[in-house]
């Protein structure tokens, strides 16, 4: 039996997914810091083990598009997009695609990312499968939330930590999700307006089902 690893950033947020998955053996649930780099390496470092691993996922709260995903309720990732990274030009913003340096844009797994979603929905929770971006510097004001819509017209929310799970995903050839629970609006940072114990809430409830799904 191979295990499926699950990074989240933060250790609140590492004791929410082991809440919701209760004594599982087939599950690895660490914290590996917040921000795409930190991700990226510690799960590079556990993937190292050769065949040991079946399925990568990226877990934590995130803030939410306000057209996509209210505070409380859940997204799973079907493109994790490392929205920040590019280059500034007088024509805008250049992402890596356009630059010819390969993608900023990982697909998630196109089978089990559309079947959590069901499921959670079916479970009675609100969830929208969408992209989930990667950002360096979280989104603090409209504009930013703005442009962030326009250069990924259906991003449903924004976190910190899915595109460096995705690449060391991928190097290791393996499949990754991205499920994410709203603690707060992408928009104009009120951080006293983070409701992060009803998405640390919302994100054990969903783990409980990713557990059943996989
Ligand atoms: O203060 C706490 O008790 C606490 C508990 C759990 C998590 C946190 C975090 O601050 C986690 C940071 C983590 O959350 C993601 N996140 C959440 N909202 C956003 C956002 O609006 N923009 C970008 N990232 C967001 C992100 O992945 C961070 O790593 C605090």
């Amino acid at each position: 039996m191979k295990t499926i690893l699950v990074l989240t950033a933060v250790e609140a947020e590492r004791e929410a997914v082991m809440r919701g998955l209760g004594e599982d053996s087939r599950f690895e649930v660490a914290a590996a810091g917040v921000g795409a780099a930190a991700a990226a390496a510690s799960a590079a470092a556990r993937l190292a083990v050769p065949h040991h691993y079946e399925l990568v996922v990226a877990a934590g709260i995130a803030g939410g598009f306000t057209d996509r995903a209210a505070v409380g309720t859940l997204v799973v990732a079907d493109h994790i997009v490392a929205a920040d990274l590019g280059a500034a030009s007088m024509d805008g913003f250049l992402s890596l695609d356009e630059l010819g340096f390969g993608s900023s844009s990982a697909k998630t797994d196109i089978v089990l990312s559309p079947q959590l979603a069901s499921a959670i929905g079916e479970a009675g929770l609100t969830c929208a499968l969408g992209p989930v971006l990667t950002v360096s510097t979280a989104t603090g004001t409209a504009e930013g939330a703005a442009e962030l819509k326009r250069r990924v017209p259906n991003a449903a929310a924004e976190a910190m930590e899915g595109y460096g799970i995705a690449v060391a995903a991928k190097n290791a050839g393996l499949p990754v999700l991205e499920l994410r629970a709203i603690s707060n609006q992408v928009g104009p940072r009120n951080r006293e307006a983070w409701r992060i114990k009803d998405a640390l809430d919302a994100l054990s409830a969903a783990s409980s089902i990713l557990r059943e799904v996989l």
